[in-house]
């Protein structure tokens, strides 16, 4: 179903560290793009690393090694190959991890400590630059790929300086590292011109749902705080009781599509933060909707008395605004820009209640009330 890659670095006395399982993805025959870590559950990653790491304990020899694998249809993961060297699939570790392959070998071979190999940036894609044409029209070619991955955030270009190019001949690779496979993918795309039809859509990185257009007068508020500190987002209804497919899809779906966090609002037996956060591994946000017979109490428990391993975080009856600024601080915690932002807010609000403060401590309670707080 898909090849696998895991470069496994050996030192001298035999200990092993695994960098992350990366897919390959070839176009006839040869090796197209790297996509580190592969997005493929973790116990198929789990899995790939075991027989790789057994693979290389059962050969003699330090340093790198890149273990190549099929992942089948039935889920195994087979040995495919074993390079005895530092190889096209780990290139990406060198922009990507804390310790990148060449450095590793080096360190193996002459008895250092292995390095970190963990990736020090979420995703990364590594691209070969493969040779288009022959003669000057192939460096044309290659040349225009590079200038355009220049202009590409967190785009880096390795171009071998070989003397002569040929079609389908690796020159070089580009390695885009950046916060998310859906971030990156998009920047490969543009590299490649592959998005070239109608305006670009900007990423929705929050969504608000919620379980009927009932509940709009409420969570409208959850939009607003995202809209007030610039985070895109997408908003829509979804019913977990009356549209249980699409909340599966939706759900499924979220984090693959980009999103890093979800505002689910729902009345009664408010079923939908819980399921959602039960299909997906982004963090869900559960706002109760206020209700006529039991004034939001029973959305109240319904949400947040989830059974352990599924947690909502579930903010007070109504009070969706709270769920937008925890779903902004939680995207704040990876994006100093925003943090600053959250920083600036936080301030604003403590300056307007020391500002009510003063006022009342000069005018006294009663010219407060009347002058401040007429209805
Ligand atoms: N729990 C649930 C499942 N599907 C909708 N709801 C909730 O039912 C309430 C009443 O919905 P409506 O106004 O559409 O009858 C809304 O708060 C909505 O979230």
């Amino acid at each position: 179903r898909r090849e696998l890659s895991v470069i496994v670095a050996r030192s001298r006395d035999g200990c092993t560290v695994c960098y992350p399982v990366v897919e390959t993805i070839h176009k006839d025959n040869i090796c197209h793009v790297v996509e580190a870590p592969a997005q493929i559950p973790e116990k198929m990653k789990k899995l790939a690393t075991s027989v790789a790491e057994k693979a290389i304990k059962s050969l003699e020899g330090a340093g790198v090694f890149a273990v190549e694998l099929f992942l089948t249809n039935d889920n195994q993961a087979l040995l495919n190959e074993v390079a005895p060297r530092p190889h096209n699939s780990g290139h990406h570790t060198i922009e990507a991890c804390y310790t990148s392959q060449y450095e590793q070998h080096l360190r193996a071979i002459l008895g250092l400590p292995l390095g970190d190999p963990a990736m020090k940036a979420p995703a990364a894609i590594m691209y070969n630059i493969l040779g288009e044409d022959e003669g000057d029209s192939g460096f044309v070619l290659a040349h225009q790929l590079i200038k355009r991955a220049l202009n590409i955030p967190g785009a880096s270009v390795h171009w071998y300086a070989k003397p002569e190019i040929r079609k389908q001949r690796k020159m070089g690779h580009i390695t885009i590292v950046g916060p998310s496979m859906f971030d990156v993918k998009a920047h490969l795309d543009r590299l490649l011109q592959r998005d070239t039809d109608g305006p670009k859509k900007v990423r929705p990185r929050a969504a608000v749902i919620m379980g009927s257009d009932s509940d709009l007068p409420i969570m409208k508020d959850a939009a607003a705080i995202l809209e007030k500190f610039n985070i895109p987002f997408e908003l829509t209804i979804v019913s977990a009781h009356r549209t249980p497919e699409r909340m599966y899809a939706y759900a499924l779906s979220a984090k693959e599509r980009g999103l890093e966090v979800i505002i689910a609002g729902a009345g009664g037996a408010a079923h939908l933060p819980g399921m959602v956060a039960s299909l997906t591994t982004l963090p869900v946000i559960g706002v109760p909707i206020w209700t006529k017979s039991l004034q939001g109490t029973d959305s109240l428990l319904s949400i947040v008395q989830m059974p352990k391993g599924i947690p909502v975080a579930t903010v007070a009856i109504g009070n969706a605004e709270n769920a937008g600024l925890l779903a902004v601080r939680m995207l704040a915690s990876r994006d100093t820009e925003l943090s600053d932002r959250v920083n600036e807010y936080q301030q604003n609000l403590e300056d307007s209640v020391l500002v009510k403060a003063r006022l009342l401590e000069e005018l006294g309670w009663d010219k407060y009330l009347e002058q401040c707080m007429k209805p």
